[in-house]
Parts: C-alpha cells; structure tokens; sequence
C-alpha cells in the first residue's frame, strides 16, 4: 500500500466522520488524531464549511504526543524530573513539520546545539520510531491515549470556564503564512480563546520554520483538494 492510497483511506474515514459530526453534533469541540493531520484537519474544515457548521475555534489538531515525547527526550538529557519540564512543539505533526522548540524549554539546561539537533530529531521521528519498532502491528497507542486525555481533558477544563489552559494545537492560525498551524493555544469556553504566536526562536528553529513551511502548506493543499473534489 502506497502513502497515496493510506491517505486516501483516512481522508476519506475523516470526511464520513466529520459530515456525521456536522449532522448530529456541531457544536461539538473536535479533537482530530487520525493521520495526516497535516490534512485531516484541513479536510475536516472544508467538510464543516459546506455544511455550515465551521468554527475555527473548535477544530483541533491534537499534537499533544509530540510535546510528550519532546518533554520526555529533554528530561532524560537534561537530567530534570519530566513533571517540571515544558517545550513548546510548534509547526504540524508529521517529520520535519514538528518543530520543538527547545530554546524556549523550562527548566533551562543549556544543552550544547548537537544535542538539540539529536532532540529535535528524536522528536520528529518519533512516530516512526514507533511503527518501526512495532513492524506492522500499528502505531503508538498507549502514549497517544495518554496524550489524547490530556488534550481532552484541557478542552474540557476550558469549556468549564479554568482560567490559563494552555496546550500546543494544530489549528487555524495566522501568526504564519499558512492557514493552519500548531502552537501554543489558550482553551476556554468556546474552544479556542487565543492562538499565540511563536516567541523568539533560536537560528536552528528560525531554519527549522523555513524548511517546514512548504511540506506543511503541500500537506494542508492536499487535504482542502480532497475534500472539495471527491
Ligand atoms: N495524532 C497523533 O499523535 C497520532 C498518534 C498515533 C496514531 N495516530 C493516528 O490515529 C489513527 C488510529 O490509529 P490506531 O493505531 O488506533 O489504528 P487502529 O487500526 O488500531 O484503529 C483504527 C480504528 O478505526 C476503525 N475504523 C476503520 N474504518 C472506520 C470507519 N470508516 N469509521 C469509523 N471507524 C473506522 C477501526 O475499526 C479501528 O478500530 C491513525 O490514523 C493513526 O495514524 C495519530
Ligand atoms: O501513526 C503514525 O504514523 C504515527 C503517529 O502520528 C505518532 O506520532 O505516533
């Protein structure tokens, strides 16, 4: 099976689902997990747009297990307890489209540039690392319904009216060029209250933005062409 063909299957698994969601719950917060993000969600947006139901504050790109993962890899190098650490992880969810942006990571550990090279990339690769590791038994599954509720739960704490909610999403965005973008996000009772824009980036981040902005602006393209043509 092709890429091509996997994204044709989730596409268009998405799209049913989200035509059932605009039918029978459109005011529903909508957590998108399934693959390609980077096109689902666009897809998504473009299936709530026919039908009327759009609202860009309550579509969200759950890129929660990217910040899993880069806290975790931060933690183990900078020797800090995993509880107290906080990386921004910005961009999209899939390869060099996840940006973790460890020059804005707490606790402070000034780590020396290859190991933030090595981080960045464990980051990004750490979903295939998953499959690979599972040889064709799927893809991670215990750390992505741990990440999975911890972004729920942080929509659910927001519509409950918790002041400062703050998680990474992939959402609509203009603090780029691109319509859509993962970064930090305040929730609130609507959904999303604010998007926040990127903060300082190191020069390896602001070369990591570069390189990022044409594989995700293809990505979401691909996503908006499927849903207005099939
Ligand atoms: N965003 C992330 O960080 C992240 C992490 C892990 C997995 N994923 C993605 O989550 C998705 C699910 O992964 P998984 O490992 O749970 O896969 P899986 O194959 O274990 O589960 C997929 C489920 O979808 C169901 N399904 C199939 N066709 C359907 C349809 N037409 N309507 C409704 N349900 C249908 C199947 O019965 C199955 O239960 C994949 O797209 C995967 O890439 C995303
Ligand atoms: O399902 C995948 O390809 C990987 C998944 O998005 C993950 O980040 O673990």
């Amino acid at each position: 099976m092709t890429r091509d063909d996997l994204f044709n299957i989730n596409a268009g698994i998405v799209k049913s689902l989200c035509t059932a969601i605009a039918k029978y719950c459109p005011n529903a917060l909508v957590n998108m997990i399934s693959n390609p993000v980077n096109s689902t969600v666009p897809i998504a947006a473009e299936v709530f747009k026919k039908a009327g139901t759009y609202d860009e504050k309550k579509l969200f790109g759950v890129t929660t297990l990217d910040v899993v993962r880069a806290k975790t890899f931060y933690a183990g190098k900078a020797k800090v307890p995993v509880e107290e650490v906080n990386v921004p992880v910005v961009g999209g969810h899939a390869g060099i489209t996840i940006l973790p942006l460890f020059s804005q990571a707490t606790p402070k550990a000034n780590l020396p540039d290859e190991d933030i090279k090595a981080l960045t990339k464990r980051t990004q690769d750490g979903g295939t690392e998953v499959v690979e590791a599972k040889a064709g038994k799927g893809s991670a599954t215990l750390s992505m319904a741990y990440a999975g509720a911890l972004f729920a739960d942080a929509c659910l704490k927001g519509l409950n009216g918790v002041p400062d909610v703050v998680e990474c999403s992939f959402v609509q965005s203009s603090i780029t060029e691109l319509p859509f973008f993962a970064s930090k996000v305040k929730l609130g009772k609507n959904g999303v209250d604010e998007v926040f824009g990127l903060g300082p980036l190191s020069d390896y981040e602001k070369q990591g933005l570069e390189s990022l902005i044409p594989e995700l602006k293809a990505s979401i393209e691909k996503g908006i062409k499927f849903a207005n043509q099939s």
